[in-house]
């Protein structure tokens, strides 16, 4: 499959939060959200990108929430990662329904649900055209599917991760709670440590930040928005290093 002239990006690597997977419910998949993603991850193929998703599992159970409610943390985090397989399940079955080829890959092995994550298949799948989405996170406690998203990106040599959520991108300070904050098309490493802007948890940015690895925050909720950005056009916040370009 030949690259377009046009995409910004040879290989990306895709972070779809379990709530954005929710849509407008308060628990759970919405079957609309997940139909529009997966032919929004279609078009991406169709341009000749690579595409690997790391898929969340907020919609369903997360283990900080279920060690508040009293469980053991590690066992609150190990449903969380069966969570994100369950949202993995969803959308390589959505991709199957518009005709993309996708496999599914688990840090945790599940015989005969899904396949065991293999970084050389991963690759291999990907240069042939396969969307692969990874599941189940690092596969270890006390990460989040942003630091899988990091660790995965690295690993495939993804141009970038592109993390798509609820708002526009990066703002000078949390828009929800402040209708003022100004939106950022892009900010260095350092600029986000020091403003310390809501991007992802410490841990997966540093892993980016330290192997190179530029992120995107864009709104997933946003019609067209994931194709704007691999085409290269302004949408959401890059973050990169760029006080070297200065
Ligand atoms: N500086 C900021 N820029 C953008 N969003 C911010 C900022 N500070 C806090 N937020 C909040 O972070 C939320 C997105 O966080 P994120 O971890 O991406 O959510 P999820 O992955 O669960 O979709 C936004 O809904 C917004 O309210
Ligand atoms: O490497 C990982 C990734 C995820 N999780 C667990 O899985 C849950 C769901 O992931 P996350 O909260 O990152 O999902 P998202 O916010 O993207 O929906 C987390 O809360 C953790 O409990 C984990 O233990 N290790």
């Amino acid at each position: 499959m030949s690259i377009t002239p046009k995409s910004a990006y040879r290989r990306i690597l895709l972070k779809l939060s379990g709530e954005a997977l929710m849509g407008e419910e308060g628990f759970g998949i919405d079957p609309k959200v997940l139909d529009r993603m997966a032919q929004e991850i279609k078009e991406l193929v169709e341009l000749g990108v690579q595409v690997g998703v790391v898929i969340g599992g907020g919609n369903l159970f997360r283990g900080e929430g279920l060690a508040q409610a009293g469980m053991n943390r590690v066992v609150g985090d190990h449903m969380g990662m069966l969570a994100t397989v369950m949202n993995g399940l969803a959308m390589r079955d959505a991709l199957h329904r518009v005709f993309v080829n996708a496999r599914l890959m688990s840090a945790i092995p599940l015989n005969g649900v899904c396949d065991d994550y293999n970084w050389a298949e991963a690759i291999s799948l990907l240069k042939s055209g396969r969307v692969v989405i990874f599941a189940a996170g690092t596969g270890n406690p006390f990460f989040t599917t942003d630091s899988a998203a990091c660790l995965r990106g690295i690993e495939i040599e993804a141009d970038a991760v592109l993390k798509g959520t609820k708002v526009d991108g990066v703002y000078s300070d949390d828009p929800v709670k402040n209708p003022d904050a100004k939106l950022m098309t892009s900010l260095s490493y350092q600029e986000v440590l020091e403003k310390e802007l809501k991007v992802m948890d410490l841990a997966a940015f540093t892993l980016a930040r330290d192997h190179s690895l530029p992120i995107r925050v864009f709104n997933m909720n946003k019609p067209g928005a994931l194709k704007r950005v691999v085409m290269g056009e302004q949408e959401g916040t890059l973050i990169d290093h760029q006080e070297q370009l200065s």
